[in-house]
């Protein structure tokens, strides 16, 4: 294990140009992520989860990364050429995203995908060049049934039953359950260092959603993989997650390590998360929702993003620009007006790192 994070991002900014304005859908974030290590990411829908990760793989089109670093594995990867892209998705980083029919191609039986992701794995570099060519990378029917095997193995990690006899199968004979888990397997085929999933399992039914996390967190423990893992369900969050950044308006809020996070909240955005969840609300009584809606990211206010929905907002949080400060070990908190909140201890008098 080495000491160094997998994944530093420092003081990333993504922006949209569009017709109204500019959209500033990662405005400052900055986090790291350790090796075997799962983080997660929580926010409400439109708080910047999705561009924050697409960012990170640099699929951020047609948005721009306009400031800030984000470095994998001693790679710069807002510098990076797209040979370097290309090799860092090859066996580096690897994507899940909510909807499985944005990775699986329907016209391709499901091994064949897994397979292809094995081979890109084993040959990032090359694989254009071969496509090009048509050349199967494996001519040799030895190695075709060992990669079969290998494939077969792959599809019975990540809990499809009989994967021999599913092998030859094509996406619209699987079950959305068991799409996302192909999904899962084909990410899974390149090894990476650095899995991201972005809701992978939102659409699914309890007892699946359960199932793929068991099989995330069995992976980072066998393999040593590190996870960012998406959603806006804290549920999902507290399940798996080591540590939490909580998102809003593009911004992190606050992080600190998952029982930071749920044992004491500091942050009023989090708190008001945290009560919105189905556990922390009796039987009968209608699910909570946080008054006010998500802000506009279209040229932004100055100060809080959350300022407008906060009960203890006052004139300073509007006026000035917010600064994280920690709060205990780990644990960091953007909002100028911490202690406001009831049963809060804790707080340091430490200004901001920067
Ligand atoms: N292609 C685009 N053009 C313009 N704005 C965009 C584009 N993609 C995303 N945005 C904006 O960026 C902001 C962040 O969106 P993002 O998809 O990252 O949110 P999210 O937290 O992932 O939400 P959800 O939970 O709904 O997936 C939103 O305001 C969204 O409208
Ligand atoms: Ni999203």
């Amino acid at each position: 294990m080495s000491d160094e994070p997998v994944l530093e991002v420092d003081n990333l900014h993504t922006q949209f140009n569009t017709r109204e304005g500019t959209v500033h859908a990662v405005d400052g974030v900055s986090f790291t992520v350790d090796e075997g290590e799962i983080v997660g990411i929580v926010g409400e829908s439109g708080s910047g989860k999705s561009v924050n990760a697409l960012s990170l793989v640099r699929l951020e089109d047609p948005g721009t990364i306009t400031e800030g670093s984000i470095r994998f594995r001693g790679t710069e990867m807002t510098e990076a050429d797209d040979r370097a892209i290309r090799r860092i998705r090859g066996d580096g980083m690897a994507m899940v995203f909510q909807d499985p029919m944005e990775t699986l191609n329907p016209v391709f039986r499901v091994g064949e995908q897994i397979e292809e992701s094995l081979k890109i794995h084993e040959n990032p570099g090359s694989q254009k060049l071969l496509d090009y060519l048509n050349v199967p990378l494996f001519s040799d029917s030895n190695e075709r049934k060992e990669r079969r095997n290998r494939v077969a193995e792959l599809m019975e990690q990540v809990g499809i039953p009989h994967p021999h006899e599913r092998l030859d199968d094509y996406p619209h004979e699987f079950s959305g359950g068991m799409r996302q888990r192909a999904t899962l397997a084909i990410a899974l085929a390149r090894e990476p260092d650095l899995l991201i999933a972005d809701e992978p399992t939102t659409a699914l039914d309890v007892t699946i959603q359960a199932a793929i996390l068991d099989r995330i967190e069995e992976l980072r423990d066998k393999l040593g993989m590190s996870v960012v893992l998406i959603s806006h369900d804290f549920g999902v969050i507290a399940e798996v997650c080591d540590r939490v950044l909580v998102m809003y308006g593009g911004e992190i809020m606050e992080s600190g390590t998952t029982e930071q996070i749920l044992t004491n909240p500091q942050h009023p955005y989090t708190r008001a998360l945290l009560d919105c969840m189905p556990q922390n609300t009796q039987p009968k009584e209608p699910l909570r929702i946080i008054d006010g809606q998500v802000p506009n990211l279209k040229n932004p206010d100055t100060g809080c993003m959350f300022a407008p929905r906060c009960e203890h907002a006052t004139e300073e949080c509007r006026g000035n620009e917010i600064h994280d400060r920690n709060v205990d070990d780990g644990h960091r908190v953007a909002c100028c007006n911490l202690g406001s909140v009831e049963g809060r201890t804790g707080v340091e008098s430490e200004e901001n790192r920067s």
